[in-house]
């Protein structure tokens, strides 16, 4: 098989997107120095379909992550990376402008004489109505973070990549955020690629898991739960224990738990 160097193939016409892997990576590595944390990664995702990403701190998702969205420069690894024209990318923090309005955050970059209008019913998607000509500071972060997605999906992304978006959120913040995120991508129809930490978080979410380690999809799992998603469905927590299996949480709970073969080391 023919290999190419971090390149990045565009497929912007929508009959094509249709036929095509939303994102197709074969092969990539991306080193740095003499360490490879992508060695030889493939993953596929389908126009529409919602992936998450969970992987052990420093095994390369926030890697994959900006290589997918055009900002690693010095990718030059082997591998061939395809993604859509249009990405959009959410960040753990807003990243939004201070000296410009919501709204105005929202269009940036927006050509049209309908951009403001399209901003707006961006706004008013997430929740946001009436908020357009409030300062980024006099939001919470749950608010800015919905600024942030209004500003992703106004561009109809193909490709919306989301790198711990709702981590710095609270806990009830964060399942609101869950639920609309859900309904916006149901909505939009963007492939998605979720980063995330949170196991709970990537089955309520997606459509697939894939776990990335040693540089590669070390798991690729569907998920084959009817909504609403919860942890009294016996099938999640079977799918929730294998992830965290894969994850070596496992390992770390019988590291911690006494051994029971052993009277001496067992708790009474
Ligand atoms: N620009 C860089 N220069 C050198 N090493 C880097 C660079 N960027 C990332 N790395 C290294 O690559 C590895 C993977 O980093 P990455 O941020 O992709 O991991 P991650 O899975 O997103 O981690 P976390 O879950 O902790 O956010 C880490 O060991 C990191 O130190």
């Amino acid at each position: 098989m023919a290999t190419h160097t971090g390149r990045l193939t565009g497929t912007n016409a929508a009959t094509v997107a249709e036929e095509r892997p939303a994102v197709r990576i074969e092969g990539l590595v991306r080193a740095f120095g003499d360490r490879r944390v992508l060695d030889g990664l493939d993953l596929t995702i389908r126009p529409g379909e919602f992936v998450a990403l969970l992987g052990r701190s420093g095994s390369g998702k926030s890697t994959l992550l900006r290589a997918l969205a055009g900002l690693d420069h010095a990718l030059t690894g082997a591998g061939e990376l395809s993604v859509p024209d249009h990405a959009s990318v959410v960040f753990q923090d807003a990243r939004l402008l201070p000296w410009k309005r919501v709204l105005g955050n929202v269009v940036l970059g927006l050509d049209g004489p309908d951009a403001v209008e399209r901003g707006t019913a961006a706004l008013a998607e997430v929740g946001l109505a009436g908020r357009e000509r409030a300062w980024p500071v006099e939001l919470s972060g749950g608010e800015q973070q919905r600024v942030s997605l209004a500003r992703s999906l106004v561009r109809e992304p193909q490709l919306l990549l989301a790198d711990e978006p709702f981590g710095a959120l609270d806990a009830l913040t964060r399942i609101r955020m869950h639920a609309l995120l859900r309904r916006l991508c149901e909505r939009h129809r963007p492939a998605v690629l979720l980063v995330t930490h949170d196991v709970d978080e990537a089955i309520v979410l997606a459509d697939r898991v894939a776990v990335l380690d040693e540089g590669r999809i070390a798991a690729d799992l569907t998920v084959d739960l009817p909504p609403p998603r919860h942890h009294g469905d016996p099938e999640y927590t079977v799918l929730r224990d294998r992830l965290l299996g894969l994850l070596g949480v496992d390992q770390l709970d019988q590291i911690d738990q006494p051994d029971q073969t052993d009277p001496d080391e067992t708790v009474r």
